[in-house]
């Protein structure tokens, strides 16, 4: 009982603040309707007393009032459900403002991947979506109640034993609980289970992935594999749901035996005249609407108490949240660089991860220089990246931009100076302007920023084909759906809108690109470059694993299972006959043989 009164109190207080008119309207509202439904059973009472007594004014009044009660519990419950329906869809809104809110809270996103963390995110968006029902169940839990004593104190008044009748509709209450708690817990081991179900659905039929599919003929294998789930998913809850229907059952029989044994007593009262007819009339229909209360009772207590679990689900996220925010240090970081980045005996780890993606790198990035990453597969390119731009905290080490360590600078701070195009960009399906402003909040609605943007990023024909208002993509509305290389040069763009950035970082920003898109990139990747270096003293760093891109950089870096094997200039490393050199010399022979 104390969550549910948790639950209830803790939406209440936010329904308070949201809109406490609504609020006073929709609970006055119903507590007026819950008193109606009592007081029809005792006025149909009364008007059979009176009329067995031959007092006809006086149960044509009886009779009113029972017709008035019954109008009134209908329209009281329309307009309060009128207002508490707006009020619950405000608090809906509230929560899911604050998962986003929270969901990207984080400074890092070191819990983002890890796979509960997606359990949990998605088990969240189910506790919000059932916010709006909470509410409302939550003032209609408030009624019953109010319905439930009234009923009681009425009953009471027929003869006090009739009162064993609510101790005994706790019952069903109880089990009704406790079978509520059991499904629940049922629920939440299944969600990687469900999470994996989706998963494979979405594979089927997203357009990213449904070509390969269709051409391997994967369906099939996809379908088996999600029947496999399916079938654990349904044997897991089947085997819950039967216990949850026993339970129930087992609640709504004692209630039964207990109603047929108040009916059967106070017929035994008349019949030694110690009840009148009105009594019985009274008693069988409130008996009747105790029970009808009681069910009504446990149904709303058990969406209550399971939404009870996704609040306190919620709140233990939010604090979660509140902790793993570290308190404002109040270190920003310098205007450009002299020194450049350092990167000081960093290692990293990826949580759950066996082995380490990054062990023990020292590397210096001299201001206003190109660096190339180079490196195989896994090698840990993207991961120093996402470490530079402050998304991961290294497991040990430090990165140090001029003196300042980023684990001491605020994070807000170091994000506003870099910018970034990672490998799995994301397909931001807004409107052009908005796609691409994005990459610069203060300039998201300046069309000459957008504009500049575009330009610089080789997108001009596609920016003036679209326009700035054309929608890209065609997942909320009927846009236009752009190539692979298009969204990358989309990106680009999104990624120049920061034009004074101390980091740039393209993560293989050509991997969609044809030739001269290519080319385009490259251009203007060297104009970005040597413009934020002259500005700001700014580092750019690219991975690719095209060599002609590397060999225009001022340094180039090789990585290696996570170690920086090697470092230099395009010539130096050539020179040295190394790794880069074996590199160079393979992809040289391959485009020599391709010429002849
Ligand atoms: N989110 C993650 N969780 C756990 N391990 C990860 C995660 N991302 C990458 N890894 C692992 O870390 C190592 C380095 O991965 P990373 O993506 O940095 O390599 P990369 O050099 O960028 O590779 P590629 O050229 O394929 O993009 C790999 O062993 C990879 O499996």
């Amino acid at each position: 009982m104390n969550e549910v009164l948790f639950c209830v109190g803790r939406l209440l207080a936010i329904a308070w603040r949201l809109d406490r008119r609504r609020l006073l309207v929709g609970a006055g509202l119903l507590v007026a309707g819950s008193v109606a439904t009592p007081l029809v059973a005792v006025a149909a009472g009364r008007v059979v007393d009176a009329a067995l007594a031959g007092a006809g004014s006086t149960a044509a009044v009886w009779a009113v009032v029972a017709g008035l009660a019954l109008t009134g519990e209908l329209m009281l419950g329309h307009f309060a459900h009128l207002s508490y329906f707006a009020l619950a869809e405000l608090t809906e809104e509230r929560f899911n403002r604050d998962l986003v809110r929270l969901v990207n809270g984080t400074d890092h996103l070191d819990r983002t991947d890890d796979p509960a963390f997606a359990d949990r995110v998605d088990l969240l968006r189910q506790d919000v979506m059932q916010v709006r029902t909470t509410v409302q169940s939550g003032l209609q839990l408030g009624a019953t109640a109010v319905q439930v004593l009234l009923t009681a104190l009425v009953l009471s008044t027929v003869s006090p034993w009739l009162l064993l009748l609510a101790v005994v509709a706790v019952v069903p209450v109880l089990l009704g609980r406790r079978a509520e708690t059991e499904l629940e817990q049922v629920r939440e081991a299944q969600a990687p289970t469900t999470r994996g179900i989706r998963h494979l659905r979405r594979l089927a039929t997203s357009p990213a992935s449904q070509k390969e599919i269709r051409l391997s003929g994967g369906a099939d294998f996809l379908l088996a594999r999600q029947r496999v789930l399916l079938e654990r998913y349904d044997e897991a809850m089947t085997r819950a749901d039967v216990r949850y229907a026993a339970l129930r059952t087992a609640g709504q029989l004692v209630f039964g035996l207990g109603y047929v044994a108040a009916v059967v007593g106070v017929f035994a009262l008349a019949g030694q005249g110690r009840a009148s007819a009105g009594d019985v009339v009274v008693t069988v229909t409130l008996a009747t609407q105790l029970s009808v209360q009681m069910a009504t009772g446990i149904a709303l207590l058990g969406s209550v108490h399971r939404a009870a679990v996704g609040l306190r689900r919620f709140l233990a996220f939010e604090a979660e949240v509140a902790t793993s925010v570290a308190p404002s240090t109040g270190v920003t970081v310098p205007d450009r660089t002299g020194d450049g980045i350092r990167l000081v005996g960093v290692t990293f780890r990826y949580p759950d991860a066996d082995a380490d993606a990054l062990s023990d790198v020292d590397l210096h990035l001299p201001a206003g220089t190109s660096v190339a990453l180079v490196g195989e597969n896994g090698a840990g390119k993207s991961t120093l990246l996402k470490l530079l731009t402050g998304l991961y905290r290294p497991t040990a080490g430090r990165v140090v931009v001029e003196g300042v360590d980023l684990a001491d600078a605020e994070p807000a701070a170091w994000r506003a100076r870099t910018a970034a195009l990672f490998q799995d960009l994301a397909r931001v399906e807004l409107s052009l302007q908005h796609s691409v402003g994005l990459g610069h909040l203060p300039d998201v609605d300046s069309p000459d920023a957008v504009t500049t943007a575009t330009d610089r990023a080789g997108v001009a024909a596609l920016a003036a084909e679209v326009g700035h208002d054309g929608v890209l993509g065609t997942g909320y509305a009927d846009g236009r759906d752009l190539s692979g290389g298009q969204w990358q040069g989309v990106g680009f763009a999104r990624t120049l809108m920061r034009t004074d950035p101390l980091l740039l970082v393209l993560d293989e920003p050509a991997s969609a690109l044809d030739a001269m898109a290519e080319q385009r990139l490259v251009d203007a990747y060297r104009e970005v470059a040597a413009e934020v270096a002259a500005t700001v003293g700014g580092v750019t760093l690219f991975v690719t694993h095209r060599m002609s891109t590397v060999r225009l950089a001022d340094l180039v870096v090789v990585l290696d299972h996570g170690r920086v094997v090697e470092q230099g200039t395009h010539d130096g490393l050539v020179a040295a006959g190394g790794r880069y050199a074996d590199l160079w010399a393979m992809q040289s022979r391959a485009y020599a043989a391709a010429a002849d």
